[in-house]
């Protein structure tokens, strides 16, 4: 059932205990000397107390001062600060590449201390490790690279996987992120450039989740690109052929699965930024025999399911009217039919009516226009939502946004489509005719140039009394004598992390819709009533953690409910099944990683 309890109050509890944290245990490291200063998972720079300088070699490597964790993060934020007053004035594009430096530099040299400063300011540094500042750097990767991140599969890596996958050096794998490059954001196909992506949302796995950063591994599957200006620069650092087709192309992805779950049978994949066609494919083929989920179809869907709820309550309504809301759907790929699917279940869930009535609320456009049943080569995967004319009175296949809008007069206009500036001031100001009492605007699109519309135009055109989301993050906007114009940040980060965390405390081999519908049930409860009536949907990015532990647990219930649950580590199925839903909480939070410099033991 939907409910709507209140849970734990959202706190910066990373911020709470800043420097706190207990003495950790020991960690063995099988180095010594300059290669330990050289390995960003162990180097603590000047942080390496003397003691350690001697057991471990370093003695006369460094400095004889030792400057301590507080001192090294003061240090680095200060150097933020001053890369932030020494470029005002400059190119947003320019500054945003400066951040974004200045960070990998660090996550370089020394992830410890990275991954506390990204942890602690998460608010403010999502955007540049994430979007919109990733698709920048996926955009530059070539004139930005300067050290590899995670693994390289490529076209002519065909019949090495099993022993490629080998040469990474962690010995255990618990998330990988997967792209072959082909939709990055709404930036279409950057080839191997794209590799950003699953860098950018492994960083917020550690983030959000807590997991290990030792156990990540992002990954590039590089079948060619179609992008005709990469195939043509000297500089592009992947394979210069044309994407691979058809059974070519499934056999690479195919040999890469199996070599990862040869090495790492528990390893959960993250299928991310896949074309659609490729999307659903490779979600059909694998969900039954690998433990994956596709972030863009599945993640996406259960956040914006979670808003479309929200907006039900933000209308002071009971959710059983979410079958009565009339939501347009622009975009029809993977994200967008993801979130149809997902929302169309839940109001038949809801409402106890079939799939088939469910559907007749919803609205769905792509390129083309309104997709209805005549429409000349119906994808398969679109045919579900298309409109059969006869429903659609004043309106007809192919129909645009505007008219669509003005016909329908939606509560709910979502955007999912990569085209930034389609919600333009008609269809904006159309919004304003709408039948719900808090019409509701979802920009959803990445990075911000892609939005659908800018949250200043959807308050100043659509009016103040809307809900607005967006996928990458806008300031809030004045609206004059004192009000705010609230923004959302509707995006599946407040989903993955919590989809894999759960399911990797679960032990579960596979990653299930139940185990989904749980994280978008979780995350749907989350915000208490008098947000919701305020148009505040979703959590403060600062609450990631406190979010990820309750979506965590919701996902690792449904994975027990469901005797999916083999446990992890020494924690059992058995006792997995008897922790109350608090106690799960507990568990889940107590297993996040928190960076703390640990004492070094060499071990030979
Ligand atoms: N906020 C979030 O959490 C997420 C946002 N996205 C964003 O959604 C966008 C789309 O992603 P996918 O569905 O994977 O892409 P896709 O390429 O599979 O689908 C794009 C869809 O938009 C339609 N479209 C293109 N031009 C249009 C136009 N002028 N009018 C109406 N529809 C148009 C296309 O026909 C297609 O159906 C991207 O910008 C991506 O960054 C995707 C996943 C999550
Ligand atoms: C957020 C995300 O996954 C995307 O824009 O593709
Ligand atoms: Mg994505």
């Amino acid at each position: 059932m939907w409910k709507f309890a209140r849970f734990a109050a959202a706190s910066n509890a990373a911020g709470s205990r800043r420097f706190s944290a207990a003495i950790p245990g020991p960690c063995i490291v099988h180095k010594r000397g300059a290669d330990i200063l050289h390995d960003p998972w162990f180097n603590k720079d000047t942080g390496f107390p003397l003691t350690e300088r001697d057991r471990l070699g370093l003695r006369g490597l460094l400095p004889p001062r030792v400057i301590s964790f507080e001192q090294q993060y003061d240090r680095f934020m200060n150097s933020f600060r001053s890369l932030e007053n020494n470029t005002q004035g400059q190119p947003d594009k320019f500054v945003s590449l400066a951040k974004w430096r200045i960070l990998n530099r660090l996550h370089d040299r020394n992830e410890t201390l990275y991954y506390r400063v990204l942890i602690d300011n998460i608010k403010e540094f999502a955007p540049i490790i994430y979007t919109p500042t990733v698709g920048l750097v996926c955009q530059n990767y070539s004139g930005l690279f300067r050290r590899p991140r995670g693994m390289y599969f490529s076209a002519k890596d065909k019949g090495e996987m099993m022993s490629m996958i080998y040469n990474w050096p962690a010995h255990q794998v618990d998330m990988i992120v997967l792209t072959d490059g082909s939709r990055i954001l709404g930036l279409g196909d950057l080839g191997v450039q794209g590799i950003g992506i699953p860098i950018g949302k492994l960083d917020v796995y550690v983030a959000a989740a807590g997991i290990n950063p030792q156990r990540i591994l992002p990954v590039m599957l590089d079948v060619g690109t179609n992008n005709q200006k990469l195939l043509e620069d000297s500089l592009y650092l992947g394979l210069r052929q044309p994407r691979l087709e058809g059974e070519e192309y499934l056999s690479i992805v195919d040999e890469f699965m199996e070599a990862v779950h040869a090495r790492w049978p528990k390893a959960i994949v993250q299928f991310e930024d896949f074309q659609m066609k490729w999307a659903f494919e490779t979600l059909e083929r694998y969900h039954k025999r690998f433990c994956m989920f596709n972030d863009d179809i599945q993640g996406t869907a259960g956040v914006a399911l979670a808003g479309l709820l929200g907006t039900v309550r933000a209308q002071g309504r009971p959710l059983t009217d979410f079958v009565n809301q009339k939501i347009v759907v622009v975009g029809a790929g993977s994200a967008g039919l993801g979130v149809l699917k997902m929302a169309i279940q839940a109001v038949a869930k809801i409402s106890g009516c079939s799939e088939i009535a469910a559907k007749s609320q919803f609205y769905l456009i792509d390129k083309d226009g309104l997709v209805t049943t005549e429409r000349n080569n119906l994808a398969p995967t679109a045919a579900p939502f298309a409109k059969n004319p006869r429903d659609i009175e004043g309106l007809s296949e192919g129909a645009s946004i505007i008219e669509v809008v003005n016909n329908v007069k939606p509560h709910v206009l979502l955007g999912l489509s990569g085209v930034g500036g389609i919600f333009n001031e008609e269809v904006l100001k159309a919004m304003r005719e709408s039948v719900s009492t808090k019409p509701a605007i979802f920009a959803m699109s990445n990075p911000t140039m892609n939005a659908e519309c800018t949250a200043i135009d959807a308050y100043k055109y659509a009016g103040e009394n809307i809900v607005f989301a967006s996928g990458s993050p806008f300031e809030n906007v004045d609206l004059g004598n004192g009000k705010v114009g609230h923004v959302n940040q509707a995006n599946n980060m407040y989903l993955f992390p919590g989809i894999g965390l759960g399911t990797l405390l679960s032990g579960a081999h596979l990653i299930t819709d139940g185990m989904l519908q749980a994280a978008a049930e979780c995350l749907a409860s989350y915000m208490a009533e008098e947000d919701i009536l305020n148009g505040v949907l979703y959590p403060s990015v600062d609450s990631i953690r406190d979010v990820t532990a309750e979506v965590g647990a919701a996902v690792l219930r449904a994975a027990v409910e469901e005797e999916l649950a083999e446990g992890h580590g020494d924690v059992g199925p058995k006792e997995l099944s008897h922790m109350s839903k608090d106690e799960t909480v507990e568990y889940v939070r107590s297993n996040m990683w928190y960076p703390v410099y640990s004492p070094l033991v060499h071990e030979k």
